[in-house]
């Protein structure tokens, strides 16, 4: 789209272009490791640890297969599909390099830190310990850590461990997310089927780690409503709400426009509790029914914590990038709006504060001053 330059009182907003997404400063703080693995290395670790059950081994096939496979308008059926990845994530070596292609995959999308999770407990399969699973995905970040600074990209990515919610590994996860608390690993989650697995089944795990004086998400309000949010947050005492999209369900628009919170959403946006929206996913597994009228565009409205994130960039076909650009197309986001969410994600991340401070004055905001000032010199400034 042609970008519109000043008019005399000031600079009209204008359409980021693709190019210019893609080179945004982005941050990512829901994304899942088995959920965004490249189609060619599946199938390529299929291959060497003799794993017959793809459904085809043609990357292009397989990459569609994926995306259609989890468009199925159900979170059950969408978590299906990670049988395949799973299986072939079961060795040291593949471990380390699918973790080393998504940070590498992520720094080339402009992703300047992230937080990327994954269930060790789905990693035992071929006998290698929770510890080894740790030890190999922090490996592999490092690793692409450095290919994307060589080729001229910067990115720091930080592990989350997920325990499963349908399993009873919980507190045992967390210990090791504990564990592991200074070597590479910021976080606790849980994730799985959401009905009939109410995260205060794991309050010990959660607990825990509030005595550890620890952070952790929790996948909440995807596929099932408020209470399983207001558990999530009351009960467990979840930093963040992964998704979180139902919080809409408590907020009222009456005919003449004006909005209406109740008292989980107020709670939710007073105490400026992040909400990781994954739009994408969500139009998949049914919990909003087009980009347009995804709940993300009233709650940034309304000034909740809102982010922008993949959840799986294999399954959902995406990246930040496409996320944004739905996002813009769908809202008429500008680079300010970016910012905005951008700067909401690296104040909730759950590095140490003086980082994350850090990272906003002294990466995401010259980046984005960057790119809003390249029409004053008709292209880069670099
Ligand atoms: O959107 C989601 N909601 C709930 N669970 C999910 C979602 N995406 C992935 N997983 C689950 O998290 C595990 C660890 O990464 C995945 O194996 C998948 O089962
Ligand atoms: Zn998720």
């Amino acid at each position: 789209m042609e970008n519109e330059i000043a008019t005399s009182a000031g600079v009209t907003p204008r359409t980021p272009t693709a190019e210019q997404i893609r080179r945004a400063p982005k941050v990512l703080l829901h994304d899942h490791l088995d959920g965004g693995l490249r189609p060619q290395t599946i199938v390529e670790l299929a291959a060497d640890c003799g794993y017959r059950d793809l459904p085809t081994t043609d990357p292009v096939k397989l990459g569609e297969w994926f995306r259609e496979a989890a468009d199925s308008g159900s979170l059950e059926r969408y978590l299906e599909t990670f049988a395949h990845t799973c299986a072939v994530m079961q060795t040291r070596e593949a471990l380390v390099r699918v973790a080393a292609d998504c940070a590498e995959d992520l720094a080339a999308d402009g992703v300047v830190y992230a937080e990327i999770r994954y269930a060790p407990e789905q990693h035992l399969e071929a006998g290698l310990s929770l510890e080894e699973v740790v030890e190999a995905v922090n490996d592999g970040f490092r690793q692409g850590e450095e290919r994307a600074r060589e080729a001229g990209h910067r990115i720091r990515v930080r592990a989350l461990l997920t325990a499963m919610r349908h399993a009873a590994r919980s507190l045992e996860i967390a210990e090791l997310a504990n564990a592991y608390r200074d070597r590479g690993v910021a976080g606790f989650d849980i994730a799985g089927a959401e009905a009939g697995h109410p995260p205060t089944r794991h309050l010990d795990a959660f607990e825990y780690l509030k005595r550890e004086n620890n952070h952790f998400t929790i996948h909440a309000g995807e596929a099932f409503g408020l209470p399983s949010i207001w558990q999530a947050l009351q009960w467990c005492g979840a930093d963040r709400l992964g998704h979180g999209v139902r919080i809409i369900d408590d907020i009222g628009t009456a005919g003449d426009g004006s909005v209406q919170l109740g008292r989980l959403a107020a709670y939710v946006r007073d105490r400026r509790i992040p909400l990781e929206m994954c739009p994408t996913s969500n139009l998949q597994t049914g919990a909003a029914d087009s980009y347009a009228e995804h709940p993300i565009g009233l709650l940034r409205r309304l000034h909740f914590r809102v982010t922008v994130n993949t959840d799986n960039r294999l399954m959902s076909g995406t990246s930040m990038s496409r996320e944004f650009e739905h996002l813009i197309g769908a809202f008429g986001y500008t680079l300010d709006d970016m910012q905005w969410f951008t700067v909401n994600a690296m104040k909730s991340a759950f590095l140490p504060f003086d980082e994350r401070l850090a990272m906003i004055n002294d990466v995401i905001k010259p980046g984005y001053a960057e790119l809003k000032a390249e029409w004053l010199f008709g292209g880069s400034l670099v």
